[in-house]
């Protein structure tokens, strides 16, 4: 891994040294072979965390190696294929190993994929616990990652930043969600417009963004969620692009999986105001940085928790306004809205109010006795999408969210 540092630091690249190395045990390239045929003619693009697209300068004290540059070889293997090949794997162990260090159980997805294994006259590709995602919320990231490439390759970051010329300009989701909660009493409503979910399938067939949209706002959506996660939920940025568009004037969450700053610059030029950044499968780095590109570009963060070590690594970093509690297991798809109140108990609940954060309670929230019993427990925000979007008329599944009309 030092060798990885070096030669990375050696090209020309950008890296701060203020970056945390944590004492790993150097890697042995030479007791590593990989098979000939393992080993692809694409140019290594690797990133320390993923979130390698933005500029460096930008969030200035915080890291990054991002490198199509020569690379020093330095193992057994022979061409430069493998080396840089055997580099990305490095690069990829690294960042497992330092999620896993802040007990992030989600894994990024291998960059090589599963290794070709010989048997005779016949090759096949043996799955196993490295290469084949373990629950929902991993493959969903394995697959943004390739996603994300492509999309990237098609629409490099300085053609998007020329995009943002013509953003549209942002609105102020915190304040939106403060002022509802001052104007009703009850949690700010984040009302979600989500055609279907892995755990629950399709769940609203007639499905058009911009009407659910329009009815949300007017039943008193403080603010709004899109889903722009295309295979798993049936969303799109196209999506998010016609709410803006079509005049809502509630400030927009793009709900997406951020994995690559790139999506935040995306994100902002479709119409978002608010980006989700997800604790579970984001690093305390990452977290950090992907904050500043969005305070830079306008936007705001909800940064979405499910356990205490996730709401304490958050609650350790400067600058958080909004922390989203899920009551989903997005590994098991288990709903629980006790979480919130678990979350929020004790020490964490009064460090919460001494930083004035916000808290969003989220999920599984059906009925006017599961508002009041997360509002008990300290939240002042609910994002709510089935019990909504399932409704004819999903605005007016708000009154009966909240048992009264609180678009008054
Ligand atoms: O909902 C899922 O199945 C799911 C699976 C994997 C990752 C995320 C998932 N959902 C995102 C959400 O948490 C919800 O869309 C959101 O909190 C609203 O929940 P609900 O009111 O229960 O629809």
């Amino acid at each position: 891994m030092e060798r990885l540092m070096s030669s990375s630091i050696s090209s020309k690249t950008h890296f701060k040294s203020s970056i945390f190395v944590p004492p790993i045990a150097p890697l042995e390239p030479k007791r590593v072979w990989f098979p000939q045929t393992w080993l692809s003619k694409s140019p290594v693009r690797c990133s320390l965390m993923g979130s390698g697209s933005a500029d460096a300068g930008e969030a200035s004290e915080i890291k990054k190696v991002e490198s199509n540059d020569e690379i020093v070889p330095f193992s057994t293997a022979s061409d430069s294929d493998s080396t840089l090949k055997i580099k990305e794997w490095e690069v990829q162990r690294f960042q497992d190993e330092i999620a896993s260090s802040q007990g992030i159980r989600i894994r990024r997805r291998p960059p090589t994929g599963p290794p070709l294994h010989y048997v005779g006259p016949f090759e096949f590709r043996l799955q196993n616990e490295g290469n084949t995602p373990r629950n929902i919320l991993e493959e969903i990231v394995w697959n943004k990652d390739k996603e994300v490439s492509k999309l990237k390759e098609r629409k490099q970051l300085y053609t998007l930043k020329k995009g943002l010329e013509n953003a549209p300009p942002t609105r102020d989701f915190v304040g939106a969600l403060r002022a509802s909660y001052a104007r009703t009493g009850l949690p700010a409503l984040i009302a979600e417009v989500k055609k279907a979910s892995p755990s629950r399938g399709v769940l609203r067939e007639n499905f058009n963004p911009v009407e659910i949209a329009q009815a949300y706002e007017k039943g008193g959506a403080a603010c709004l969620s899109v889903l722009t996660d295309e295979k798993y939920f049936k969303g799109s940025f196209e999506n998010l692009e016609a709410i803006r568009n079509a005049g809502i004037k509630c400030p927009l969450l793009c709900k997406e999986f951020v994995i690559d700053a790139w999506q935040i610059y995306y994100a902002r030029v479709k119409g978002a105001d608010a980006i989700l950044l997800i604790a579970a499968v984001l690093p305390d780095l990452d977290i950090k940085y992907m904050i500043k590109i969005c305070k830079m570009l306008g936007l705001a963060t909800l940064v979405e928790v499910h356990d205490e070590r996730e709401m304490d690594r958050v609650l350790g970093i400067d600058g958080i306004e909004l922390i989203g509690i899920n009551n989903r297991n997005l590994e098991t798809f288990e709903v629980d809205i006790s979480n919130t109140q678990k979350l929020l108990e004790g020490v964490r609940g009064e460090m919460i109010r001494q930083k004035d954060i916000i808290v969003v309670g989220e999920s599984g929230l059906f009925n006017p006795s599961d508002v009041s019993y997360v509002q008990e427990a300290g939240v002042r925000s609910v994002l709510v999408g089935e019990s909504l979007v399932k409704q004819n008329d999903p605005g007016k599944g708000i009154a009966s969210l909240f048992g009264k009309d609180i678009s008054l």
